[in-house]
């Protein structure tokens, strides 16, 4: 098995996303280059890696939110479901509906408890009972029975960790298939940050989740797979990403096949 561009599994069926020689630029500073990835339906696949070596970078391609920095370019293959996301026929805005992305700092709007899951609901053209899919959504976000007799108070006076549980009920309210989550948990208190690893468990039976995480006792808790990134230096003096091992989370950090990993894993740098 060739680690540096492993494809876990032919089974396209079971496949959420695919990348092929995925690299990303900034202007003219290639960031990471030529990841192959398999994120598996109803799976929670963990990025790991030291800081600066591309996690971010490769997450925000899944719903093309690279498309909203200047100068951000992507090269290779990114498929959903086996269709290319760059494609003519797609839609970013539907793309990033079926693909929701939960943020590092909890962001609710300010605006009530109740209008944070609405408010998206009602511009994706939901049509249904807004009160069921209020409820529904804080349930499914373990938050109902915390809010549910203040949903007209502002979301901005939760805790950070029920901030963050309110941003993932409002990423599920307009059912994705997939949370892309870019450490959730990095302005969290451990209980609040063992909370939203429960939640994940949960969440998996009905989505799949891509998660960066700089936590490896995170990584290692959570995850089904792991990807190991690493960056290496450039004869320019910068550097650029790669993954360098992409395996079940066991393995990654068990019996890891590369120096580097084993490296990273054990604490040795990082
Ligand atoms: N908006 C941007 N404009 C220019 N360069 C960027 C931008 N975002 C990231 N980069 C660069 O791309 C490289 C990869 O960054 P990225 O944030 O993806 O890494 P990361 O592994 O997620 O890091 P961290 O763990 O610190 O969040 C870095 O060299 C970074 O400086």
């Amino acid at each position: 098995m060739n680690y540096s561009s492993p494809l876990i599994s032919s089974d396209i069926a079971n496949t959420a996303l695919r990348t092929e020689q995925l690299s990303v630029y900034y202007g003219n500073t290639l960031a990471v280059r030529d990841v192959y990835l398999d994120i598996p339906k109803n799976k929670i696949v963990s990025f790991i890696g030291p800081s600066g070596c591309g996690k971010s970078t490769v997450l925000r391609c899944f719903n093309r939110m690279n498309d909203l920095i200047p100068g951000a370019k992507v090269a290779g293959r990114i498929t959903f479901h086996g269709q290319d996301i760059h494609a003519k026929t797609i839609d970013p805005v539907e793309l990033r509906r079926r693909i929701g992305m939960v943020f590092q700092k909890p962001n609710p709007f300010p605006k009530s408890i109740y209008e944070n899951i609405a408010f998206g609901a009602r511009i994706n053209g939901y049509q249904g009972n807004m009160d069921e899919l209020v409820e529904n959504s804080l349930r499914g976000a373990a938050l109902w029975n915390e809010v549910k007799d203040k949903l007209r108070a502002s979301g901005l006076s939760l805790s950070g960790g029920q901030q963050q549980r309110l941003c993932i009920a409002r990423a599920i309210a307009i059912e994705p298939e997939i949370i892309l989550m870019d450490e959730p948990c990095s302005a969290l208190d451990p209980i609040s940050t063992l909370r939203i690893e429960e939640l994940m468990q949960e969440l998996k039976e009905q989505y799949t989740i891509a998660i960066v995480t700089h936590n490896m006792q995170q990584a290692s808790r959570t995850s089904d797979y792991t990807a190991f990134f690493n960056a290496e230096p450039t004869s320019k003096g910068g550097k650029v990403g790669h993954l360098v091992e992409y395996n079940r989370t066991e393995l990654i950090f068990q019996s890891p096949q590369e120096e580097k990993t084993k490296d990273y894993v054990s604490g040795r740098f990082g």
